[in-house]
């Protein structure tokens, strides 16, 4: 195992934005409250993790790998098992084998439910009792938990059924009966007419409460439904007969761009049997279906969705939300073995979640909230529903549920990174109390009643331009009545007026920081080509430098050379040198003794003692002897002296010669001196010419600051005449971007930049 993947916070408190900023998107629009900036409380989404326990079987398919590997209450780590795609990948050297996160909290296999309540939305739940809104979410692969985790079982009931009975123990003696005032579209309050009473009464005909007079009273109203194949159903809806389809409900907006559903049901409840009842009718009709994995493995998300609304008399004081989302498992389709309508099921299972992931991605990487960026939201009915909780309706938690199990190894560690991300997305919530921003209360047609609205709430500024503006095409208009819609109109098209104007000056914008940065990108070539220059220059200069510096060497050389080569001609020892000239002086010697000699001997001389010789007899004969032998001698010495005479000649002769090499290679040397003379007059001229083109440039500069500022003041001048609002902001950016040289700024740009082969 190479390395570990670190998935820890640090990430997440970097990301984090502090101080004070306002919020980006109140649920709670039109009030004074809500369009001066409101404080607010950054904090990253609390993401907890709960390990299942292994079942018996599990265990006899060693299923127990020692895949998961809690080290502390924050941090868990992850080993690839034997035969995963993780480990398989990791021994490519694709990712690693171990990996380590770490959450708010984890909670192991021995954890009980209500350990898990307590560590987990407790402080969510009381809040929630205070006016404040919240989300809870169990997100994980099939078989982990999720359902578990939120509804339990009658013996080990779950968070929901614990967050009920709490809702109900803060409520206690003060349950408000009336039935008049009800939950109305995203976060408002209806009250409801007589007849509509009487209605909601034969819906819940038991209704047996308790109220305390005076007082501040509550009422709960609940609604189940749940999202399957990207269509919503209420799951509290009666259903006459089993062949009847049921109702596709539609997510819509209000005014303040809160999601809801329209034509969900929604009843007051009293009491935990009471809910439990609803819990019950709605789990049946849930759509379930079995797969390879799960016998009974939940195919939809469902949510249940509380609203307590807290009363003071006839006014309602606040209306806070409790929404708790048991999505469907994620799972591969190859894995499950699923096919045709289970096929479909498992590809919207996972698309919507995939959407999920894309808005957590981008919430994460959102670190100014206030500029709040493309997340796609309106991709998929579940993050459509959950928007607000991002955007500071409520604080939103998330629950992982994963097994330990090795066969599912690959999918836990994908649900892991997406918890890592999830981690790191800054929730902003109004630090005020969302309570403390009474609830819009509308009639039963839909009014706003004046009675729960502070004055600048009057119905002419219910309909906020703003919120308005922020209208989808699922906007549910039909809450209107016709006079309003007229003005609705009317604001509409003052609005497109103004944001076309508003666009106008966006496209002129766009257009100044264009023409900014074309400039900028023509200085930046600018200085690029010139140290182009610099450095052919140099270059040059250095090229020629080394060219005569190897001729130089080589002429060196060539010197030494022959100077070596006539060394070794005329090379003679100095000992032998000294021999020769001891023989030359023994010779000379010889030669002159021999001189004097021949003189000692002239013929009379000869003759006389020729004569005494022979008259004597034996002298005679010597003197004849020895004058033959002088003879020959001489003649030897003779000979010998013209040999040398001879060689001495030759050397002269040789020496000669050399001398006349020696002539020839000076020749030349002169020419390649004269040559090199030549090449270093081209190399001066062509950095004259060099230092030319550069003043050229340094003028050429001189031109574009000329141009950048005529293209200031050109902007600087009305942007209407010279638009073509028609066209679009796009195809005018296209036409600058595409065309530069069809405007005046791109002509002379392009006249003004030197082609770079003109340099060379
Ligand atoms: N913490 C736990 N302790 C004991 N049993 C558990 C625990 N968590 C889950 N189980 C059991 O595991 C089985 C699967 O759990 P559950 O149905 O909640 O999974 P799920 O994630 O909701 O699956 P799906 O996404 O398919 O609906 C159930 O029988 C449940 O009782």
């Amino acid at each position: 195992m190479s390395g570990i993947e670190d998935f820890t916070d640090e990430d997440a408190t970097q990301q984090q934005p502090g101080g004070v900023e306002s919020t980006p998107c109140s649920d709670l629009q039109g009030a004074p409250e809500h369009s001066a900036s409101v404080e607010v409380e950054p904090q990253t989404l609390k993401v907890y993790l709960r390990v299942r326990p292994f079942f018996k079987e599990e265990l006899s398919d060693h299923e127990d790998q020692g895949c998961v590997v809690i080290e502390d209450n924050q941090v868990v780590k992850l080993y690839a098992p034997k035969g995963s795609a993780t480990l398989k990948s990791s021994e490519r050297g694709i990712g690693m084998a171990v990996h380590k996160f770490s959450f708010s909290q984890i909670f192991g296999h021995e954890t009980s439910q209500n350990e898990l309540f307590e560590g987990t939305v407790e402080s969510q739940v009381s809040d929630y009792l205070d006016g404040k809104n919240a989300l809870l979410f169990s997100y994980g692969v099939t078989n982990a938990g999720k359902s578990h985790t939120i509804q339990g079982t009658a013996k080990e009931p779950g968070i929901l059924p614990r967050v009920l009975d709490a809702t109900f123990r803060h409520i206690g003696q003060c349950q408000y009966v009336g039935m008049d005032l009800k939950p109305f579209l995203g976060t408002d309050a209806q009250c409801l007419g007589p007849e509509q009473v009487k209605q909601e009464k034969n819906n819940q005909k038991d209704s047996s409460c308790f109220t305390e007079p005076g007082g501040r009273m509550f009422a709960l109203w609940v609604a189940f439904f749940e999202i399957y194949n990207e269509s919503v159903y209420d799951l509290l809806q009666t259903l006459c007969s089993k062949s009847k389809k049921r109702t596709v409900l539609r997510v819509c907006e209000d005014r303040a761009g809160n999601a809801y559903i329209r034509d969900l049901k929604w009843i007051n409840i009293h009491s935990m049997e009471e809910a439990s009842k609803l819990l019950r009718f709605g789990n049946k009709n849930r759509s379930a279906a079995s797969t390879k994995m799960n016998q009974s493995s939940s195919r939809s998300h469902s949510i249940f969705t509380m609203k307590l609304l807290t009363i003071s008399g006839t006014t309602v004081e606040r209306v806070s939300e409790f929404s708790l989302c048991d999505l469907a498992g994620s799972e591969r389709c190859n894995k499950t073995k699923t096919f045709g309508e289970r096929l479909k099921e498992a590809g919207n299972i996972n698309n919507s979640l995939l959407i999920l992931g894309k808005c957590i991605t981008a919430l994460r990487n959102q670190t100014d909230r206030t500029k709040c960026g493309y997340v796609p939201f309106r991709e998929s009915k579940l993050t459509k529903l959950f928007q607000n909780f991002f955007c500071g309706k409520g604080k939103a938690s998330m629950i992982v549920n994963i097994t330990q199990c090795a066969s599912t190894y690959d999918e836990t560690l994908h649900v892991m990174k997406f918890s890592a991300i999830a981690k790191q997305v800054v929730q902003v919530i109004p630090v005020k109390t969302l309570g403390s921003l009474a609830p819009c209360l509308v009639d039963r047609h839909g009014n706003p009643l004046l009675r729960n609205m502070v004055d600048s709430q009057a119905p002419d500024g219910y309909f906020s331009e703003e919120e308005l503006l922020d209208e989808e095409d699922e906007a549910d208009m039909s809450i209107l009545p016709q006079e309003e819609l007229l003005t609705v109109i009317e604001i509409l098209r003052t609005k497109l007026l103004a944001e076309r104007r508003k666009n106008m000056v966006q496209e002129m914008e766009i257009r100044k920081e264009m023409g900014d940065a074309m400039l900028q990108q023509l200085v930046e070539s600018e200085e690029v080509l010139s140290l182009q220059i610099v450095k052919l220059k140099e270059s040059y200069e250095e090229k020629l430098e080394n060219t005569f510096d190897m001729y130089k060497d080589a002429i060196k050389e060539h010197a030494y050379q022959c100077a070596m080569n006539r060394i070794g001609d005329d090379y003679v020892p100095i000992a032998e040198f000294i021999a020769e000239e001891e023989k030359v002086e023994a010779l000379t010697l010889k030669l002159s003794e021999l001189k004097n000699g021949t003189s000692a001997f002239r013929p009379e001389t000869r003759i006389s003692t020729t004569n005494q010789s022979s008259q004597t007899g034996d002298g005679v004969s010597g003197s004849a002897f020895g004058s033959n032998a002088l003879n020959k001698m001489m003649y030897r010495e003779k000979c010998a002296l013209e040999k040398m005479c001879e060689d001495k000649q030759e050397l002269i002769m040789s020496l000669e010669k050399r001398l006349g090499d020696l002539k020839a290679v000076q020749e030349d040397y002169m020419d390649q001196s004269a040559e090199l003379i030549v090449m270093r007059r081209r190399a001066e001229e062509r950095t004259r010419c060099m230092d030319d083109l550069l003043r050229e440039n340094v003028n050429k500069d001189g031109e574009i600051a000329l141009l950048k500022e005529e293209v200031s003041q050109r902007s600087q001048k009305s942007p209407v005449k010279t638009m073509k609002p028609k066209r679009g902001l796009l195809a005018n950016i296209r036409d600058t971007v595409s065309s530069p040289r069809t405007t005046a700024i791109g002509r002379t740009l392009r006249k003004a930049t030197p082609s770079p082969a003109r340099f060379f």
